[in-house]
């Protein structure tokens, strides 16, 4: 477990169209999910090497955590991966599409959604914000919508029922109709997530899903991502410094520390790690505890 385990890669895999999936109906169908392999990304920000030559796959329908202290570069990584930040060397590939360069709207595109550790939505209604995760997938146009021609006032009403199943299943369908603004915390929070569910993704980067949350509603989210993991069959890529909630919902688990891979394995090995507890347990006073 000390050296990073790499799975194989998946060489000659064919190259993703862009979807441009057909509105579905009924229960969320699981999809083909291709791995997600991230190959020696390095990012400089000026003098500070924020991310040191980091390898790691998320494998098909796994929930794949990444962790480390403050500062380890965990942002910076979704921010690669979700074409924010441009590394300074190393490959992000989804199957074998090369998303390494790409702009996030072309990324998102191809499959890959995330949420941010500090946006909680207050405008609106948890439709309309779970309609606007659907933009990327309205092919009626904007004049034509606008018109309320029937092709594109029949795509807003199959649109609608797709985001009504997505709030169901993230335990938003009571507060439908509902200002998210007279939500609760967890439930603002959990929009986000639906939201980026919208897009219909083969990964899901969460960055810090219950970050603020009380017991309960930490509790309910958890129960959410797994159920939509179960249901989707998406690959999850979690960000979280909540360590019960990691070591529950991850199959494998990467850690940083200083923009460097010093563990990964399941979350009973990396627990164990002494690299891990080092960087954890060590000097810093501010540190978080993993135990
Ligand atoms: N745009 C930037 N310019 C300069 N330095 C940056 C930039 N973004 C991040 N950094 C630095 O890169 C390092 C990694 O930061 P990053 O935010 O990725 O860490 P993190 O693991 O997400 O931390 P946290 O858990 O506190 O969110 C830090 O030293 C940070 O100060």
């Amino acid at each position: 477990m000390n050296t990073p385990r790499v799975p194989p890669e998946a060489e000659g895999t064919p190259p993703l169209a862009p979807r441009t999936p057909p509105v579905t109906h009924g229960a969320p169908a699981a999809q083909t999910v291709p791995p997600l392999h991230v190959r020696d990304v390095t990012v400089r920000f000026a003098g500070l090497t924020a991310l040191d030559e980091v390898s790691l796959t998320v494998a098909p329908g796994t929930v794949h955590a990444l962790i480390g202290p403050n500062g380890a570069g965990k942002s910076t990584f979704f921010n690669v991966l979700s074409g924010l930040c441009r590394p300074s060397s190393g490959t992000v590939r989804l199957g074998g599409t090369d998303l390494t360069r790409l702009a996030p709207h072309r990324i998102a595109a191809l499959g890959v959604a995330r949420t941010f550790q500090n946006i909680v939505t207050t405008e609106g209604t948890v439709a309309d914000n779970l309609m606007l995760g659907r933009h990327a997938l309205t092919r009626a146009g904007f004049a034509a919508g606008a018109l309320r021609l029937p092709r594109a006032v029949r795509e807003q009403r199959e649109h609608r029922e797709k985001v009504r199943e997505i709030a169901e299943l993230t335990g938003l369908g009571a507060h439908f109709d509902r200002p998210v603004a007279s939500l609760p915390y967890g439930d603002r929070k959990r929009v986000e997530l639906a939201r980026a569910l919208c897009l219909e993704p083969r990964v899901l980067l969460l960055d810090e899903p219950v970050a603020g949350m009380n017991a309960g509603e930490r509790a309910r989210t958890a129960e959410v991502v797994t159920e939509i993991r179960a249901r989707l069959g998406l690959s999850v890529l979690l960000v979280e410094h909540d360590m019960g909630l990691v070591m529950r919902l991850a199959d494998e688990v990467t850690v940083l520390d200083f923009g460097r891979l010093i563990a990964h394995g399941t979350p009973a090995e990396v627990r164990a790690h002494p690299e891990v507890l080092r960087a954890y347990l060590g000097t810093a006073g501010d540190r978080e505890d993993i135990a």
